[in-house]
């Protein structure tokens, strides 16, 4: 599968530059958490890649081709975005705005085993199968982010993009949200995901991209990315990295002494 890159972007809202000139490339098959301060600019690159936002200057590409050479049927196909605190307000039941992820796979009528099948796994995947029949309305936000997953996921997208995809969910489900991406990322697809919290970007990622100010400042591998004095500069918060004693990486931060 193709590699997704920005070349030289540059965007620009409410007439300020609120990102770039950046330039990334993401590979498939990996996790990239996308990380940095509010307004740094991560929700604005992820619009890019998914196309919400047009950049001014420079281009999204995709397997080597301009996002704009694509068709739109082809790309739904290729890029599934999560956004950033999205909901849903509509009396819309569970299994069916899940299947609804399945829209640019689908034939003009009805829905094939392929579909059904999808939507299974990832209804499973985000615990969501046991309220399928429950409305939107009907759920808590933590149970209603869960199903939006589903909904990205059911789509099986070569890319999947999630913007804070864990905002809401209590410590398990947050634990089995990572457990997820990594799965995505090992059946191929490339990840690209934002997240605050540093200690689960060191342990879900392959790789982080650092923005500050719009820029992208650092781009490799988390324990390379991730340094005390990386941290302190970028988000001014005095960090320890430890390991606990089964392995798994952690972050402690804390107010920088005055
Ligand atoms: N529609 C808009 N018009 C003008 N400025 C905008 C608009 N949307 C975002 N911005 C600005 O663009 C910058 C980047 O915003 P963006 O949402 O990409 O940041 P972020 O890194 O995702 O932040 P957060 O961690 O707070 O979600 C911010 O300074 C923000 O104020």
């Amino acid at each position: 599968m193709s590699v997704l890159a920005v070349e030289g972007i540059t965007l620009r809202l409410g007439g300020r530059r609120v990102l770039g000139p950046i330039s990334a490339a993401f590979a498939p098959g990996r996790v990239t958490a996308v990380l940095g301060p509010n307004g740094a600019g991560k929700s604005s690159l992820l619009a890019c890649l998914a196309g919400l936002h047009t950049p001014d200057e420079g281009q999204v590409l995709l397997g080597g081709q301009p996002r704009s050479t694509f068709a739109l049927r082809d790309l739904a196909r290729q890029i599934g975005l999560l956004p950033q605190g999205g909901d849903v307000h509509w009396d819309v039941d569970v299994a069916t705005l899940v299947a609804l992820g399945r829209y640019p796979h689908r034939p003009r009528w009805g829905k094939t085993e392929a579909d059904r099948q999808a939507v299974a796994r990832a209804m499973k995947a985000t615990d969501t199968a046991r309220f399928a029949s429950r409305t939107m309305t009907a759920l808590s936000g933590g149970e209603r982010a869960r199903v939006l997953m589903a909904r990205v996921l059911a789509g099986e997208p070569q890319w999947l993009l999630a913007d804070e995809p864990l905002a809401n969910l209590d410590p398990a489900h947050q634990l089995e949200t990572l457990a997820c991406l990594r799965d995505v990322a090992r059946g191929g697809a490339g990840v690209i995901v934002v997240l605050h919290d540093l200690g689960h970007a060191l342990r879900v990622a392959d790789e982080i991209l650092l923005l500050c100010d719009g820029e992208a400042i650092a781009q490799g591998a988390p324990d390379a990315v991730l340094t005390p004095e990386r941290i302190a500069a970028t988000y001014s918060v005095a960090a320890e990295i430890g390991t606990t004693p089964d392995g798994e990486r952690f972050i402690v931060t804390s107010s920088m002494a005055r």
